[in-house]
Order: C-alpha cells, then sequence, then structure tokens
C-alpha cells in the first residue's frame, strides 16, 4: 500500500494545472450508454474512479477506445470514444459497484435504452449511510418495476418508461443525474422539480443536449425533458474540476504561497472564493485561470456546507485545515453527510484544536501544526491531511492514499512542481 512522505513548511509557488472534473466525467461516460453511436469525451482526468468506470461500461458491452490527448483541446486530459453497441448487458456487479457509489448512473441509462437493469446495491462508506432510495422512488414513478434482491437492485421496465412529474424530497446530485438520463429516452415530458443544480449536472445536460436530447432549464431547480426515441453520436469537453480548484486554492492559501491555477474557472469556485477571501486569502481570475497568494494573517469564518451553489461538502475538510491555522474560532457545519468529520481525529494528532458537536465542528486556530503519521479515511479527508503536513512543522506520512488516487491526479507532481517537499512511498507494508 502506498504512502504520501510530506515535510512541510514551503511557501508553495508556480502554476498548477487543473483536470477535468471527475463528478462530472463519472455521469457523462454512463451517459454513453444511452446511444449506439459513439460518445467522445475529453478533458477526462487521469483518476482511478475513471479507471473503475471504464471497466464497468465495458462490462456493460461498451467498447471503449482511447485516443490520447486532443491536441486542439487546449487540456492535457484524456480522450475516450465510447460506443454502446446495442449488446443488451445490463449487469452492474458488486465487485465493481462496491470500489466506487457513482456506478449506479448506469441504472437510469440501462433502463431507458433497455428496459432492464441488475446494478449491486452501493451501500454505505466512511462518510456516510448514503441509500439510493430517492433515486428508486423517482423510476418507479417513472414506470418501472424494482425489487431489491440479494444485495443487487432489480429494475425492469418492460413497455419503456414514461415521462412523469417529479418532485425530489430532497436535493440529490446522483437522483438528479440518473433520473436526467433516464428521461431523455422516456416517452412523453418528465419535469424534475427540487433538482440539484450542481455545474457538473449542468455538464451532463449539455452534453445531453449535444447528443440530441431535449431539455429545458438547464442550471435551475427544474428541468424539463422532452423523450426522444434515439441519442446520437456526440463530442464533449468535460468541465474543469471545482473541488480540485479549490483544494490546491487551500495549498496556496495555507502555506503562503501564490499558485496559477490553470485550465479552471472563477465562477466554478464562487461559495469557496468568498469564504477565501474573508479568510484573508486573495483571489483574482487571470488568463485560463485563477492567481491564488496568501502574504498576511488568515482569520476564521464559519461554513455551513448545503447544495450548490452554496459551500460544497467536498470541500469541507480542506477548508477546515486552513481554519485550523487561522486566528480566532470558526464553527463548520455538515448538512449534507450525516459522518463527515473523520479527519478530525487525524488532524488533532497533527496539533489542531477541533471539537465535535453532532453536525458542527468547533476549529479554534493554533499557531502551528506538527506532523505526524496520518491515516487517510475518504478522498477529501485525504486531501484535507495533504494539505495539513504541507503547512506542518516536521513530517507528515499519509497513509491509505488510494483514497487520493480516486479523485487528484499527479498529486505529488503538481504540488512539488510548485515547491512542496512531497514524495510517494509505493507499496509500503499494510499498516
Ligand atoms: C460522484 C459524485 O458526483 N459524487 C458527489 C455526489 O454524491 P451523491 O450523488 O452520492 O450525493 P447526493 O447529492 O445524492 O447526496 C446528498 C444527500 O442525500 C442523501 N440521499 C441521496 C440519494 C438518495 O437516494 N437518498 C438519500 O438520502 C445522501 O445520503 C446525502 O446525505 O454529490 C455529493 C453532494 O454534493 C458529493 O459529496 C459527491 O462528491
Ligand atoms: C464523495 C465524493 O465522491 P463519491 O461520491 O464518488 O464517493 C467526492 O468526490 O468527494
Amino acid at each position: 500500500m502506498d504512502r504520501i512522505h510530506i515535510r512541510g513548511g514551503q511557501r508553495l509557488r508556480g502554476s498548477i494545472r487543473i483536470g477535468g472534473a471527475k463528478n462530472a466525467a463519472l455521469p457523462l461516460m454512463a451517459a454513453s450508454l444511452l446511444s449506439e453511436e459513439t460518445l467522445t469525451l475529453s478533458n477526462l482526468p487521469h483518476l482511478v474512479d475513471i479507471t473503475t468506470m471504464t471497466h464497468l461500461l465495458a462490462e456493460l458491452g461498451v467498447e471503449v477506445g482511447m485516443n490520447g490527448h486532443n491536441p486542439n483541446d487546449g487540456h492535457m486530459g484524456r480522450v475516450f470514444e465510447l460506443t454502446a453497441h446495442d449488446v443488451g448487458k445490463t449487469v452492474a456487479p458488486y465487485e465493481v459497484v462496491r470500489r466506487m457509489r457513482a456506478s449506479v448512473l448506469v441504472l437510469g441509462p440501462l433502463l431507458a435504452r433497455y428496459g432492464k437493469g441488475k446494478v449491486s446495491l452501493p451501500g454505505g462508506c466512511a462518510i456516510g449511510t448514503r441509500p439510493v432510495d430517492i433515486h428508486l422512488s423517482a423510476l418507479e414513478q417513472m414506470g418501472a418495476e424494482i425489487e431489491l434482491q440479494e444485495g443487487y437492485i432489480m429494475a425492469q421496465a418492460p413497455d419503456g418508461l414514461k415521462g412523469a412529474h417529479i418532485t425530489f424530497p430532497m436535493v440529490s446530485v446522483g437522483a438528479t443525474e440518473n433520473l436526467l438520463m433516464a428521461a431523455t429516452l422516456a416517452e412523453g415530458e418528465t419535469i424534475l422539480s427540487n433538482s440539484a443544480r450542481e455545474p457538473e449536472i449542468t455538464d451532463l445536460a449539455n452534453c445531453l443536449v449535444a447528443m440530441g436530447a431535449k431539455i429545458e432549464g438547464i442550471g435551475s431547480d427544474t428541468l424539463r425533458i422532452q423523450g426522444v426515441e434515439k441519442l446520437h453520436a456526440a463530442e464533449y469537453s468535460v468541465l474543469p474540476d471545482r473541488i480540485e480548484t479549490g483544494s490546491y486554492a487551500v495549498a496556496a492559501a495555507i502555506t503562503g504561497g501564490d499558485i496559477t491555477l490553470t485550465g479552471t474557472r472563477l465562477d466554478l469556485i464562487e461559495s469557496v472564493a468568498e469564504v477565501m477571501a474573508k479568510c484573508g486569502v486573495n483571489i483574482e481570475e487571470v488568463e485560463d485561470g485563477i492567481r491564488v497568494w496568501c502574504d498576511g494573517p488568515l482569520k476564521g469564518v464559519d461554513i455551513m456546507t448545503e447544495p450548490y451553489p452554496a459551500f460544497p461538502t467536498d470541500m469541507q475538510a480542506q477548508m477546515m485545515v486552513l481554519m485550523t491555522v487561522a486566528n480566532g474560532a470558526s464553527m463548520i457545519t455538515e448538512s449534507i453527510f450525516e459522518n463527515r468529520f473523520m479527519h478530525v481525529p487525524e488532524l488533532s494528532r497533527m496539533g489542531a484544536d477541533v471539537n465535535v458537536h453532532g453536525r458542527s465542528a468547533i476549529v479554534r486556530g493554533v499557531d502551528q501544526l506538527s506532523g505526524a503519521p496520518v491515516m487517510a479515511t475518504d478522498l477529501r479527508a485525504s486531501m484535507s491531511l495533504v494539505l495539513a503536513g504541507l503547512a506542518a512543522e516536521g513530517e507528515t506520512i499519509v497513509n491509505r492514499v488510494y483514497h487520493l488516487d480516486r479523485g487528484y491526479e499527479a498529486l505529488e507532481q503538481k504540488l512539488s512542481a510548485c515547491g512542496a517537499i512531497i514524495e510517494r512511498e509505493k507499496g509500503a507494508p499494510a499498516e
């Protein structure tokens, strides 16, 4: 199992290229199941989750052509050509789904295209129970018959999916994506009210439109979809990763550094930039990206995670680390997931002063974090430990790096190019 060694205390300076968004790329790849023609996706990031989705799609009979980079794209990401010939394979097995919850996003497309799908229940994970009840009951409202058997979702719609007016009982990114994809090929009109509005959903909707789908209300919480008979070939470039952008923005701030993040956009991280500005961090838009620098003291700011456009839960752990070295106290409230403070005990081992009370954490800033061996528990918690390590005095060793590889491409290379002392130890003995 790999580990990451970091020697903290370097001011990071330089430039980091932001990759395509993992959380946009995964649904976009699933969307290839909706058409027998080729979906060409560019700016795909180099991540384990993308490999996992590739394996799942191959399992479902999708031909995946990997075409290297697109020189005209302006991005460094990979280009995949995904062709879902009409092979009718409809089983997403446990062995793949257990590695990545986003696998459940194949269910809507399978039902819409083939009228059936058998997808392993994803189960919970370190950050919460994460049920898929909202996905299932919404698909039922479109005429799907669904049973749970031996850990699998067995779904069928022998007469095809029918348009429906669905009001989601709570905002769910995955349920909005699954239903949006399903509705593109359903009979008649579907209205999705109380939809999630994350930029990754807008990206999916825009790609579906490029494939011939009829969607109105893109970017709003009400999506109106007129089902069509078939979708066709399209080419689409994945939007920049706003969470990778925010994470490296924190790296610049916490080290008193100055980093230009290229291939990304300020409007994607507005709520994060707002918090950072209140905290005393400088952020400005530059050509092809943003510049983040910090040359003064940091100030504690309160944060509440909520659905987009509010502050994203996927930036909560990283922002908490910034607060651990800011002046004063901050209250961080996590309203999306019930168990997303797993990084707190590890940060405390590095000298942070954080107290968790239910869904809120009180962070009291300290002068200096100190390096320690720590254990990563989930993707963003892992990044928070890397960020803490960059600011800490001495050496930090982050164990269980496989979480990071799900969501951060070339992490050590990107950070060391800005002066970080960071190294991966390959195949360290199991902890
Ligand atoms: C691959 C991907 O894009 N992952 C993102 C997606 O996850 P994901 O799509 O799983 O997150 P959701 O928006 O669905 O979850 C939000 C909340 O709704 C609950 N819920 C969700 C569905 C359901 O059927 N029943 C239910 O109770 C969840 O447990 C959670 O408490 O959005 C999250 C919230 O922005 C992000 O943290 C994840 O990084
Ligand atoms: C929680 C995340 O991902 P997933 O939904 O794939 O677990 C994340 O990207 O922070």
